[in-house]
């Protein structure tokens, strides 16, 4: 299955990639589900991640996404107890998820660190593997066709909590695994590999700001080593490098 090279688009400034990725969001969640009858996106945490669900939540477009038939799930999730400022899942929710009419049924947070798990990502990452798995379709074992992946790429040019040279970022057989001494705080997470990413029709790097500027350009290469693991995330179909000009100032 080849995967897809990526794709930049640049956009004027932060605030108006938030804005333009919202949209295409919305265009991609309505177009599957005219096509399936349902849609799958992963949500990423990080900074950009979230001003895309906050421009999503402001924009009137949002009314044309039937939510109840929307399946989401997390690329990766800071461990820590529920309901915490932190975590990912909480951040969304205040973006976003709180605002519109989810099925709850059909929306799969990462296990928290005070969760049925306890304290042991390795656990509660493991369950999360079992949940992908059976959400996947009989043609696709292990995980759902997601329809889009969004992924914040770090400065390292890490994706989800797959950072350069980490175990994690070198898994081949699991889906989701926990994630020790993360060099992005908290240093516990759980998070998809690749396998899992990869299965995604489309996958869409996320990245604004001068900081991100050499990792965007890194992202564009073809090397597919784990030291530059945003080289690794390709979805099947397509994959976008959404930037702002300042990041995509090395290209
Ligand atoms: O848990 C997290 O922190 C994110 O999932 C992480 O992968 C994030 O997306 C990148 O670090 C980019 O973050 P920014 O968009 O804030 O730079």
């Amino acid at each position: 299955m080849t995967s897809a090279a990526p794709q930049p688009v640049v956009h004027s400034d932060s605030g108006f990639m938030a804005r333009a990725c919202a949209a295409r969001l919305v265009t991609a969640v309505a177009d599957a589900q005219s096509a399936r009858g349902t849609a799958t996106v992963v949500l990423t945490g990080g900074r950009n991640g979230n001003a895309l669900l906050a421009a999503l939540a402001d924009t009137p477009a949002r009314d044309t996404v039937d939510w109840s038939r929307l399946d989401l799930w997390w690329g990766d999730e800071r461990f820590l107890p529920g309901g915490d400022p932190e975590r990912n899942q909480s951040q969304a929710r205040e973006a976003l998820l709180d605002a519109v009419a989810l099925d709850p049924a059909r929306v799969h947070p990462m296990p928290a660190s005070d969760g049925p798990y306890g304290p042991d990502a390795d656990a509660a990452a493991a369950a999360y593997a079992a949940e992908l798995a059976a959400a996947a379709p009989p043609d696709h074992p292990g995980v759902p066709r997601f329809d889009v992946v969004l992924l914040g790429v770090g400065p390292d040019t890490h994706v989800a909590s797959l950072f350069p040279g980490h175990p994690a970022a070198a898994e081949t057989g699991r889906t989701v695994v926990g994630v020790h001494n993360a060099p992005k705080p908290p240093p516990t997470r759980i998070s998809l590999t690749f396998r899992a990413i990869r299965a995604a029709r489309e996958v869409w790097l996320l990245a604004a700001g001068e900081d991100k500027a050499e990792a965007a350009a890194a992202a564009l290469s073809d090397a597919a080593g784990t030291d530059i693991p945003a080289t690794r995330a390709r979805g099947t179909e397509r994959t976008l490098l959404l930037l702002d000009e300042a990041a995509a100032s090395r290209l």
